[in-house]
Formats: C-alpha cells, sequence, structure tokens
C-alpha cells in the first residue's frame, strides 16, 4: 500500500493554524490582537450575568465569572494544542501486521461557532498504516485537540482526518462523526435526539468500495 499523494497529505491553512488578527481593526472589545486578559474575560461573563436579569453580585453568583471562564478555559484548550505533534511517536515494529486500525465510539466534546452551545458525540477514526503505527490513544487525542474548539461538525471532521493524514502519512484516513448539538435541540427548532453524521474519507478508505464498505459495517452505518 502506498502512502497518501502529497496533496492529500497538505495539511490546509484552516483555523487549526494560528488566526491571523494582522488585518483587523479595533473592535467594540478593544485591540483584537491583543488577548484579553483573564479578568477581562470574567468581566465578560458579568456583564452577560446582569444581560440575562440577574445580580452577579448575589452570593451564589459571586464565583460564577471565575468558573465560567476556567471552564471555557477547558473547552477551548485545543487552540494551544498542536493535533499532529501527537503523531510524533509511532512504532515501526508490528510485526506483518499491515491492516486497518479502527478506533470506534471515541467520545468529543466541542463548542458550535454559531451560537457558542455544546456538540456532543462520538468519533469514529480508521487509518490504514504504511510503515507508521501510532499508540491508540493518540488518534483520541488528536480528535480532543480538534474538537476543543470553536467549530462546525463539516470542518471538525475534515481537520481531524487531515491532521491523521499528516502526522501518518497512512494509505487512507476515514473518520465519521456522529453528533448532537445542543443549539437545535435545546433552543431554536429544539428538535430533540437529531444527531447530524459526517464522514471524511481520504486515499483507499475514497478509492477503494470494499474498503470504505468494510470500515462503514464496523461501525455499523
Ligand atoms: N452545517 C452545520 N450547521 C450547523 C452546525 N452547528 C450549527 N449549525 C447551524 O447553523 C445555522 C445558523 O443559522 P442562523 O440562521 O445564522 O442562526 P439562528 O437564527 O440561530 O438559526 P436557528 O438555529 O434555526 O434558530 C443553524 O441552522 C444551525 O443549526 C454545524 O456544525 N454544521
Ligand atoms: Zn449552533
Amino acid at each position: 500500500m502506498n502512502a497518501l499523494p502529497g496533496s492529500e497529505l497538505d495539511h490546509k491553512a484552516t483555523l487549526l493554524d494560528k488566526p491571523d488578527f494582522s488585518k483587523r481593526e479595533r473592535g467594540a472589545a478593544g485591540d483584537v490582537r491583543r488577548r484579553p486578559s483573564r479578568s477581562e474575560a470574567e468581566a465578560a461573563v458579568e456583564t452577560l450575568l446582569r444581560w440575562a436579569g440577574d445580580d452577579p453580585y448575589r452570593p451564589g453568583l459571586l464565583e460564577t465569572p471565575g468558573r465560567v471562564v476556567r471552564a471555557y478555559e477547558e473547552w477551548f484548550s485545543g487552540y494551544r494544542q498542536d493535533p499532529v505533534a501527537f503523531l510524533n511517536r509511532t512504532f515501526g515494529e508490528v510485526g506483518d501486521y499491515n491492516d486497518v486500525v479502527t478506533l470506534s465510539d471515541i467520545p468529543f466534546h466541542s463548542v458550535c461557532e454559531h451560537h457558542m452551545a455544546a456538540i456532543r458525540g462520538v468519533a469514529h477514526v480508521s487509518y490504514l498504516p504504511v510503515e507508521r503505527v501510532v499508540g491508540i490513544s493518540k488518534l483520541a487525542r488528536v480528535v480532543e485537540a480538534c474538537a476543543r474548539r470553536l467549530q462546525v461538525q463539516e470542518r471538525l471532521t475534515d481537520e481531524i482526518a487531515h491532521a491523521i493524514a499528516k502526522g501518518l502519512k497512512p494509505g487512507g484516513v476515514a473518520v465519521v462523526l456522529v453528533a448532537e448539538h445542543a443549539c437545535m435541540t435545546t433552543r431554536g427548532v429544539r428538535a430533540h435526539g437529531v444527531r447530524m453524521v459526517t464522514r471524511r474519507l481520504l486515499g483507499a478508505y475514497r478509492d477503494d468500495a470494499a474498503l470504505r464498505r468494510e470500515f462503514l459495517g464496523s461501525i455499523g452505518m
């Protein structure tokens, strides 16, 4: 099996790269090129609490801005991670094994970039190794690093697939995400139980119908 051709390995310029603020002017919140301080972020939460109609100085809410900022620090931890870097430590020695590796039902949590509401779901990830095999936890770490940012599901799917393609240079990569968007289930159209399914198939998974069927079958699709 040959590795994916170069064009597919190119890590596309997406939000996984650092945002380019250089051409922006000052926005309502000040100079957008400067990362706001923690206390500025907490003040923004306090404003939201007041806007909601509550009193941010009542005892139950006093520590809420600090908690919210710490929570968002976790939900946005992906901005401080390079997903491809998790794939640097590969194993060369896997005996005669030269077939697909699939990890199914990797839970993930992301944040919808339209409403900043939760996206919760599972990722199914598969790759066809060409010499480079990685510890399976690293695939889950790639999913996590891509998910813990503001996302739309289509781009999240694409970024996971391309990070694995770049890091492992495999014969193919397949990523399927099945997720529920809180912006659609808890507000707006309030369509409870709706799940969005997206997939990104690269290399052999895209070109070889039998391999694709086998993968989709193995994850119950
Ligand atoms: N394709 C795609 N759409 C998404 C995703 N997350 C949220 N959306 C949708 O993005 C759209 C944003 O539409 P807008 O009309 O700008 O926002 P809105 O007025 O809040 O829309 P409603 O949710 O219909 O109330 C909505 O249809 C959401 O359901 C995603 O990951 N992928
Ligand atoms: Zn949304």
